[in-house]
Formats: C-alpha cells, sequence, structure tokens
C-alpha cells in the first residue's frame, strides 16, 4: 500500500539557529506517524548532518536533500553526491524541483541520471513534476507532465520505479498562493496514475505516492489530501511555520 506523505520543502531558508528551533519543534509536538505514513524534510545541504541524527530517534521521518550531483564523485566544485548523502544517514532526496529547471536549466534527461543514481544509492527520489501557466492555458498539462514523466522516469524498471515518490508541483501554483483546486490536483494526479499504470500496469501504478505542491497550508491540506490520488504534499512556506507544517501532517490520510 502506497504512503501518505508530509514533505517540507524549506528550500534556501533558515539560519542554523532557526532550523534548529522548527525541526525541534515539529518533532516535539507529539507527532504521531504511522506506519503508513512518512514526515520528510528537505532542508539545505549545510543542516543535513544534524538533521539526519536527530530524526533517528523519530519513527517514519526522514532528511531529503534538495539536490544531487548527477556523478557519484569527482572533480565537481561545490557539488553534492549521493554517496556522501548515503554516508551522513539522508535517505531521500528532492530531483528536478520547478525551481531548478528553471534557474539551473536541468533538463529530462539530467534528471533521469540523478534519479538512476539516487536508485543505487537505495535514496528515495521525490521526483517533481509540473506545468507553467501558459501550458495551462492551453490545456496542455497532461501532455507536458507525461513527457517529463516519460523522459526522466519510464526508463526503470517495475522495481525502481515503485521506490519513487512523484511530486505534481504546477509551477503557477509555488510561492503564489494560488493553489490548484483539489478537483485540479485529483484530475493530473489521475492522469499521472494512469500513465503509470499504462506504462507498469495498475498494481505498481497503486503502489506509487504522488505528492501535490503549490501553496499548501493547513486550512487547504485536509480538502487537498482527501482527494483518492493524492497522496500528501511537498510543502513550501507553510512548512517554515511550526503550527503549519504540524497541522498539514495531521491532514494526511491515515
Ligand atoms: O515548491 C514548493 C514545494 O517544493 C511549493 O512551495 P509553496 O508551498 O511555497 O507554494
Amino acid at each position: 500500500m502506497r504512503k501518505q506523505i508530509a514533505a517540507a520543502n524549506w528550500k534556501m531558508n533558515l539560519t542554523i539557529n532557526e532550523a534548529e528551533t522548527l525541526l525541534y519543534t515539529i518533532l516535539d509536538a507529539n507527532l504521531e506517524v504511522s506506519e503508513n505514513q512518512k514526515v520528510v524534510f528537505a532542508v539545505p545541504a549545510p543542516y543535513l548532518t544534524l538533521a539526519a541524527k536527530k530524526v533517528t530517534d523519530h519513527s517514519n521521518v526522514f532528511i531529503a536533500a534538495q539536490n544531487i550531483y548527477s556523478k557519484k564523485s569527482g572533480a565537481f566544485t561545490g557539488e553534492v553526491s549521493v554517496t556522501m548523502l548515503k554516508s551522513i544517514g539522508v535517505d531521500h532526496a528532492v530531483i528536478g524541483h520547478s525551481e531548478r529547471r528553471e534557474y539551473f536549466n536541468e533538463s529530462n534527461e539530467f534528471l533521469r541520471e540523478k534519479v538512476k543514481l539516487c536508485l543505487e544509492e537505495n535514496i528515495v527520489p521525490i521526483f517533481c513534476c509540473g506545468e507553467a501557466l501558459p501550458v495551462r492555458e492551453v490545456n496542455q498539462q497532461n501532455q507536458f507532465v507525461q513527457t517529463q514523466l516519460e523522459e526522466s522516469l519510464f526508463d526503470l524498471s517495475a522495481d525502481e520505479i515503485q521506490q519513487v515518490v512523484i511530486a505534481y508541483e504546477p509551477i503557477w501554483a509555488i510561492g503564489t498562493g494560488k493553489t490548484a483546486t483539489s478537483e485540479q490536483a485529483q484530475e493530473m494526479h489521475a492522469h499521472i496514475r494512469s500513465q503509470l499504470a499504462a506504462k507498469y500496469g495498475e498494481a505498481i501504478a497503486n503502489n506509487i505516492s504522488i505528492l501535490y505542491g503549490g501553496s499548501v497550508k493547513a486550512s487547504n491540506a485536509k480538502e487537498i489530501f482527501g482527494k483518492p490520488d493524492v497522496d500528501g504534499g511537498l510543502v513550501g512556506g507553510a512548512s517554515l511555520v511550526a503550527d503549519e507544517f504540524v497541522a498539514i501532517i495531521k491532514a494526511l490520510k491515515s
């Protein structure tokens, strides 16, 4: 059965003191994260070691890198590899966030290599996809997202694809306060799942968690997560506020 996941993406925010306070406050909030749920914190690279140590006593809570490089080691100044992450106990990585695609020109092909590398090191890739506003305005979002999946994920084996978490994040809803309606989210998630089913079969498609991201907050999480194909969220701004993120975790399906 696929997991219900609340994933925080802190992006490039917080000092170490602020990060510690936020993480500790959330973890101390008497969270009951069931076996069918996961909570993930994608923290800035300098805080990964500390955060990974901190969550070891909390079941079903994990730390993610916000990015990795597409090689395991070598002369790539400034980059972080999956091998390094593994060695500090980090077991998830956000791959292909729209901000990386846009500001760092990450292509579907490049992201395919990153996903592969994560899987080789047993790191769960949280693979982001989603369309910009002009694509939605001409009603091409399904085809657009389908191409992202085909070019980055669909050469994975049946075993491999089941390790991947997919996050649908429509770019027009990120940081804008403008969420997709729960119906728009459900429609796209159902489309993604149908594409997975067409390629890998229904049983496998039903095992894959598909998260929604884009202006999720405490006040809308329950409705969005309540949709049958929405298995939780990848949360930016609201994950920086302890009470908000705790409420978002509590809005997960059990
Ligand atoms: O980009 C996001 C998560 O990865 C979403 O950001 P916001 O929740 O701030 O819209």
